[in-house]
């Protein structure tokens, strides 16, 4: 066995030191550092068919497009609320049996003769734990993978070429770089030369000139792989594990001046909604780090999509170690894998996927224009909402929204929005009237959120409408929860994005006094049994499931509609609360959303690399939830403290400055 630093039979000279192989200067015959990004959906695991009562639905499907379109639209449909999305990727492989050879005949086959000139490729699977990239890239007994595929087909064109090929095979395990084939008590530093080429010191590299003998190597490797049961998958991978196959081709003067090329099959670990998982401890550090390092590796293969002068490699172990694989004259594509039977997980999937390869996504509905924006989504929504509910008082309410949060207040930007929305058609115009009148008219503004009559009825209203459409998923118990515990969870926001796009404009009138008042209530003693945020972790402890809760009654069914009928001061409390909590949710985003590098930096839990997160993402995606910045890599637990801090800066301002 040889190792990196040593061997130089398989990196021949002025590139013997080097793992990597040297930027060349000639051009590739296509040298467009584009990343491919793919789509490949698993088929219905046996467990999965007889868990569901009839034939189980897929929640993605291939758009029809264009014959001669490069890109393909896929639809992402939630079955049960009918929730739609579609993004734009390079190619779709559907659930058929063998997905995986067709993905390496058209995708991975054709990166070969490349990696023979000299040139490196990067093919990784990338998804949610159990979507099957393991799968992907090792394949079955029966059915190979991509990594022995590769491999036998590098194998056979070596024959006719006289070129040596040598594997490695490590992972990266809470950003920290192991080898696989010799395991070492330490981890493999990475360095680069004064070059900038990478380098892993005594990454060992075996010379395989047969399957069998990869297959031997191979197996006794993987059992080395850091993998646990988590409650979502029995064997999920913790760590990415990267399989090099190092080409080494003789030049007309032998080996001494071989050209070598490399290429990298990696199996990433699985991103994961903690949500869902029993992580603790380890296994939550473990998910913080993986969910870290893909937002890391989206962000580069999206800077080099988009021709970005500077690509993020060092933000990551995984990044850092690609650096010569990913970019420059290397080529890659990305396999995004997806469970068919869920709708949430593949969506965050497929975004952050479509984001990496710079194609925004878009809504399809039919009330909307097919290539509008995620923002016009939710201004079609709001304009619905507006036009279907009381007009006058609502949108009196949109025109008064004041941001608690600091710098430019995203609520005027809102406003003007908002203002322009309701222009577009005449059924509004009294809307937008009496948007410019309220701004004038503090009598209104006086109405608050928690003794406005009918404002605060809208919003409950509003509330009640948006949390029995998303109960069913917000509430829904991990697989792994205990069946005794209270059915109290973190409310998904991504799930109740219509709901809060709805509630938003009903209950953005916060004004001082009033609000001082219920927030002085919510420090106190009880808070902790009755606030909907532990102000502290930023969770939420509302239980709308809970037969407690109070009903909500319409203002369009003629009964008495305030917060009267709901029963012990507690259970009203509880009901006002929950409205606070979605305000300041709804306005945090939209601050995100606007606010200036330095008016995030303003922000209590929010410092430089996070700024830089947020900026990053909603440039090609507006934050819509809470749940939206776990794309930066943040946990959700994390996200949650971070708006928890957020909050209790605005709270205490509150407090101070009655
Ligand atoms: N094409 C397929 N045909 C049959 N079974 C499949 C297929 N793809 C995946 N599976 C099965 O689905 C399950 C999950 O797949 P796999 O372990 O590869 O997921 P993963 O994405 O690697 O998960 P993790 O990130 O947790 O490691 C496994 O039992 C695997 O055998």
């Amino acid at each position: 066995m040889a190792t990196q630093a040593e061997n130089s039979s398989f990196a021949p000279a002025g590139q013997a030191e080097s793992f990597s192989t040297p930027a060349r200067n000639h051009h590739h015959p296509s040298s467009i550092s584009k990343v491919r990004v793919v789509l490949r959906i698993r088929p219905f695991l046996p467990q999965e068919i007889s868990s569901i009562s009839g034939s189980p639905t897929c929640c993605v499907s291939l758009q029809e497009s264009e014959p001669s379109s490069d890109e393909v639209t896929v639809l992402l449909k939630d079955q049960e609320t009918s929730r739609n999305e579609c993004y734009k990727l390079d190619a779709f492989f559907g659930q058929e049996d063998n997905n995986v050879s067709e993905i390496f005949e058209r995708e991975v086959r054709p990166l070969i003769p490349g990696v023979f000139e000299g040139y490196n490729a990067t093919v990784f699977a990338y998804g949610a734990t159990g979507s099957g990239k393991t799968y992907t890239m090792q394949g079955s007994d029966q059915l190979p993978g991509l990594m022995p595929l590769a491999l036998s087909s590098i194998l056979s064109m070596c024959k006719c070429r006289g070129s040596i090929v040598a594997i490695s095979y490590y992972e990266i395990y809470l950003d920290k770089c192991y080898d696989l084939l010799e395991p070492k008590e330490k981890e493999i530093m990475v360095w680069n030369d004064k070059d900038g080429q990478m380098h892993l010191k005594g990454l060992a590299q075996i010379e395989v000139d047969s399957m069998d003998k990869f297959h031997e190597v191979f197996s006794s490797a993987l059992q080395r792989r850091k993998v646990a049961q988590t409650g979502l998958n029995d064997v999920s991978s913790r760590s990415h594990a990267v399989l090099v196959i190092t080409i080494s081709t003789p030049s007309h003067d032998g080996f001494d001046n071989a050209v070598t090329g490399k290429l990298n099959l990696i199996d990433l670990a699985g991103n994961e909604d903690n949500r869902r998982t029993c992580n603790e401890g380890i296994r939550l550090q473990e998910s913080a780090k993986i969910n870290q390092s893909l937002f890391a590796l989206s962000n580069v293969i999206y800077a080099l999509n988009n021709n970005k002068p500077r690509i993020p490699y060092r933000e990551s172990k995984l990044t850092r170690i690609l650096q010569d694989s990913l970019g420059g004259t290397s080529r890659a594509l990305m396999v995004a894998c997806l469970n068919p039977g869920e709708y949430q997980e593949s969506v965050h999937t497929v975004s952050l996927a479509a984001r990496s390869r710079h194609v925004s996504n878009f809504v399809c509905s039919a009330h909307k224009n097919v290539n509008s924006h995620v923002k016009v989504d939710m201004e079609a929504k709001l304009l619905a909402w507006l036009e279907s509910k009381g007009k006058t008082k609502s949108s009196q309410r949109m025109g008064l929204c004041q941001s608690p949060f600091p710098g430019r207040t995203p609520s005027s930007v809102k406003s003007t929005r908002k203002l322009n929305t309701c222009s577009r058609s005449n059924d509004t115009k009294a809307v937008r009237d009496q948007l410019l009148d309220s701004r004038s008219s503090p009598c209104i503004a006086g109405k608050n959120l928690f003794h406005g009559g009918v404002y605060a009825d809208k919003c409950q209203e509003a509330q009640t409408t948006a949390a029995a459409e998303t109960n069913k998923e917000r509430y829904a118990v991990p697989a792994c929860a205990n069946a005794s515990e209270p059915k109290s969870a973190i409310p998904d926001e991504s799930l109740s994005r219509e709901g809060e796009a709805r509630t938003n404009k009903c209950v953005d009138v916060v004004t001082p006094s009033p609000v001082n008042k219920e927030i002085k209530e919510l420090q106190s003693p009880q808070r902790k049994v009755l606030s909907p945020i532990d102000l502290n972790t930023g969770k939420s402890h509302f239980t709308p499931l809970d037969p407690k809760t109070p009903k909500l009654h319409s203002i369009a069914d003629g009964r008495e509609n305030n917060f009267q009928e709901l029963g012990t001061p507690l259970d009203k409390f509880t009901a006002r609360s929950s409205s606070l909590k979605s305000s300041l949710v709804q306005e945090y985003i939209e601050f995100l959303n606007t606010a200036s590098r330095d008016e995030l930096l303003e922000l209590k839990g929010i410092g430089q690399k996070i700024a830089e997160y947020i900026i990053e993402l909603r440039e090609t995606s507006p934050l819509k939830s809470l749940s939206d910045l776990e794309k930066t890599g943040l946990s959700s637990k994390q996200v949650h403290n971070m708006f928890g801090r957020a909050a209790r800066g605005v709270l205490e301002k509150f407090i101070h400055n009655p």
